[in-house]
């Protein structure tokens, strides 16, 4: 039955375009570390030989069914017992890399991992045919693109599925697995292509057609070309504020010394990441943190208070690279002590107002349990008639936690603006490849096309829109220089992928 089940798959099996490359190998779970479970994938022709030399089967294996197999080196006539471990195996072209996969769930000790490796590396021999060797980086991914599984958006997909760090990382990564950019590169290049194809036809039936319809169907495919420019526009501004996601929003915390910056920060970030101390000028230097704000990566920098009166060249230095990461960073948390007068130096007053840009600044009234809610009432005043209403201010105790998730809800509803995202609609995060080939070729060919006036020279018009659909291959991987762009592309992978 099994045997049976097993014919009717081979039946069906193609053969992968990279079968005559070696079979390759990997640790594909973290190398170095102690675990429950190891994962060692093989991928290649020699699967199945690897397969029946590790267990002694004598039947091939059942595809995408796991068995409890004992595995052992075969050290001339002694078999050596290495693990008992789940096997799994996948038959071209349904498996990940459209090769022949095989799947070894060890236990994941180091030196069982070790033993395995060691039996599979002793399999190789080139003399008999037997090319196998250790995967390098991304490996796996790349047959899975040289043999159809998968375009180059998607496997750039793969890479920052892997990479992700945050909610709204991985949500943008898994659109890029799944495919969704792929399809609309495909709809853009349709377009472009059906635009082609509009205009060889008058170079064809030039002469014998009407010189309106020819300005007719010029004007068509002019129209559609504007809208796809547009829509590409928009998709690239997306692009760069959805990028801000990938880098980190880069937040500085800046006020006067011991008003409580650091102890801000160690409340945002749930630990004591940064040196708390009543000793006015504890932070001589900016730290920067990276943390995970709502779903958003964050890198957050306590800087060393800013006054204006210090003699100390340490401090004087700290203060200046304080207002230099002010300046830098996508949004500055202003923190206040309201028991301190004045409130805000004229320094400081001069500085936000001059060096930041409008809405990048948040106010954080801190230490509100040491004053009463009148008190509290007359410093947010205060505050906001210095900065003319100019920016939000929040009330928080950094002793008692009070407002502090009011003020994360804040931060995260201004990275929504930053970054052009909400819960509900995903960031647009693509490769720095992708982003420049949109620009350099697709964009760069329709807008020599567009500036492209009437009927004279259909030809170039054409060759305009051939290098913009040319561009679009070159990103999902369907066009020409993909042996050039394979190693730009894979290289950024972890070996086992
Ligand atoms: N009562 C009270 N004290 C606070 C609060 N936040 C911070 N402090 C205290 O204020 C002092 C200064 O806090 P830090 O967080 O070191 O202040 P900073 O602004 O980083 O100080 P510098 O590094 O010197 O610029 C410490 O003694 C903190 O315990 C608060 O919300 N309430």
């Amino acid at each position: 039955m099994q045997r049976g089940l097993y014919a009717s798959y081979r039946l069906y099996s193609s053969v992968p375009a990279t079968a005559f490359h070696p079979t390759i190998y990997a640790l594909s779970t973290s190398p170095g570390q102690r675990s429950a479970i190891a994962v060692v994938r093989v991928t290649g022709s020699h699967c199945k030989h690897i397969y029946y030399q590790l267990t002694g089967a004598q039947s091939p294996p059942v595809p995408r069914r796991c068995s409890l197999r004992n595995l052992y080196h075969a050290a001339g006539a002694k078999k050596n017992l290495l693990d008992s471990s789940l096997v799994l195996f996948f038959e071209n072209p349904k498996s990940f890399t459209g090769e022949d996969m095989l799947e070894l769930h060890l236990h994941g000790g180091r030196a069982v991992i070790k033993s395995v490796l060691g039996a599979i590396q002793s399999l190789g021999d080139q003399k008999k045919g037997l090319d196998i060797r250790y995967a390098q980086p991304g490996e796996f991914s790349q047959r899975a693109f040289q043999n159809g599984r998968m375009d180059l958006t998607q496997a750039e997909g793969v890479a920052d599925l892997i990479d992700a760090e945050t909610e709204t990382q991985r949500r943008s990564a898994l659109q890029s697995f799944r495919g969704q950019n792929k399809a609309l590169f495909d709809g853009w290049r349709s377009q472009i292509v059906s635009g082609i194809a509009q205009l060889t036809a008058i170079i064809d039936f030039g002469e014998d057609a009407e010189i309106e319809d020819t300005q007719a169907i010029l004007d068509s495919v002019r129209r559609n070309m504007m809208n796809l420019d547009k829509e590409i526009k928009l998709f690239v501004l997306k692009i760069r504020r959805s990028s801000i996601l990938q880098n980190g929003v880069k937040v500085a915390l800046l006020g006067s010394p011991n008003a409580g910056k650091s102890s801000l920060l160690n409340c945002i970030t749930n630990d004591d990441t940064s040196i708390v101390s009543d000793t006015p000028g504890t932070t001589r230097d900016a730290i920067d943190v990276p943390i995970d704000v709502d779903g958003y990566k964050v890198v957050l920098c306590d800087t060393a208070g800013i006054r204006s009166e210090s003699e100390d060249q340490i401090e004087i230095q700290g203060i200046k690279r304080a207002k230099a990461k002010g300046s830098e960073s996508d949004l500055v948390i202003l923190v206040i002590d309201p028991t301190k007068t004045p409130l805000v130096t004229e320094d400081l007053q001069r500085f936000v107002k001059e060096q930041i840009p409008h809405n990048q600044v948040i106010i954080a009234v801190n230490k509100t349990d040491l004053v009463d809610t009148k008190g509290l009432k007359n410093v947010r005043q205060e505050v906001y008639q210095i900065f003319n209403g100019d920016f939000p201010i929040k009330s928080v105790s950094c002793t008692n936690f009070e407002g502090i998730e009011n003020l994360v809800k804040e931060l995260s509803h201004v990275f929504q603006g930053l970054s052009g995202t909400s819960h509900d609609s995903d960031p647009l995060i693509v490769s720095n490849r992708t982003e420049e080939i949109l620009t350099k070729d697709v964009m760069f060919g329709l807008q020599e096309f567009l500036s492209f006036p009437g009927t004279e020279d259909v030809v170039m018009a054409c060759e305009n829109l051939a290098y913009a659909a040319e561009g679009i291959g070159k990103i999902t991987g369907a066009s020409v220089g993909v042996e050039e762009v394979l190693g730009v592309v894979f290289s950024r992978f972890c070996v086992g992928k």
